[in-house]
């Protein structure tokens, strides 16, 4: 039987770093909502089974959203920080009919709405027993700063660092334990890897792509539309 995929889409952030008029989530990229965009990415792919998107508790956009009443989107409260949405949805999806608390799940930024088809299916596609991340071999040489000052304290060897990206893919009830975890010993973790890598998973790194970045500063916005156009060009 072909596998399928829920996706959970944090979405309940504020996003302070932007300094916009409303969550990041909610901008305007080439006329449809960063939020729609990625929902978008999901949606029609046939190995998805559903998209569970985590809101604000005071979310007053999300009704306004091209996939408010679409039959496969269905919508949770989040959480203070973003490991929080992300529980909140792993229990919002275990309490679904039909649902197998191993089977994988897959959790994707709203931030990031320029995901290739291409970069979807090589994690859907990749096996592996510890999970998996799209992530990317660092490009620039990497400094460690000193203490809590910007001073150079030591260059990493760059050939061993990835940056995270997402999705990421783990089995539902593992990641929620895992989670949960991480949360009870007061363990910050900014990704679903870094829960797993608590408990001792070793996930695979599967290669991302530049263009899916997340957007996270102003600038980001632009270099967002600058991508969209020619992405759409290109394609
Ligand atoms: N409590 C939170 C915090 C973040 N997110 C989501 O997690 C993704 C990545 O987080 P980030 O880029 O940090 O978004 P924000 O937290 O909104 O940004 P900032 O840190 O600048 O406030 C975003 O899609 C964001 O909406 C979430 O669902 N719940
Ligand atoms: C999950 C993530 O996108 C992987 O790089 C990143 O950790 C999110 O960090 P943020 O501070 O919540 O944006």
């Amino acid at each position: 039987m072909t596998q399928t995929f829920w996706v959970i889409i944090p979405a309940a952030g504020v996003g302070q770093r932007m300094q916009a008029n409303c969550p990041k989530q909610y901008l305007s990229l080439a006329g449809e909502t960063i939020l729609d965009r990625t929902i978008a990415l999901f949606i029609s792919h046939p190995l998805i089974a559903g998209v569970l998107v985590g809101v604000g508790q005071e979310d007053a956009y999300w009704p306004h959203s091209t996939w408010y009443n679409h039959a496969l989107v269905k919508t949770f409260i989040g959480g203070e920080e973003r490991s929080d949405t992300v529980q909140k949805g792993l229990r919002h999806l275990l309490s679904m009919p039909d649902i197998n608390e191993h089977q994988a799940v897959l959790v994707h930024d709203a931030a990031r709405p320029l995901l290739s088809q291409d970069a979807l299916n090589r994690i859907m596609d990749h096996q592996s027993e510890h999970g998996a991340i799209l992530a990317m071999p660092a490009k620039d040489t990497v400094k460690l700063q000193l203490a809590e000052r910007p001073l150079v304290d030591a260059t990493l060897d760059r050939s061993a660092i990835w940056l995270a990206q997402t999705p990421q893919k783990f089995p539902l009830s593992a990641l929620l334990d895992a989670l949960e975890k991480a949360r009870l010993e007061g363990v910050s973790v900014t990704d679903e890897c870094s829960a797993m890598e608590f408990i001792g998973w070793h996930p695979d790194l599967v290669i991302g792509e530049s263009s899916n970045i997340k957007i996270t500063l102003p600038e980001d916005l632009l270099i967002a539309e600058a991508l969209f156009s020619y992405l759409s060009k290109s394609h």
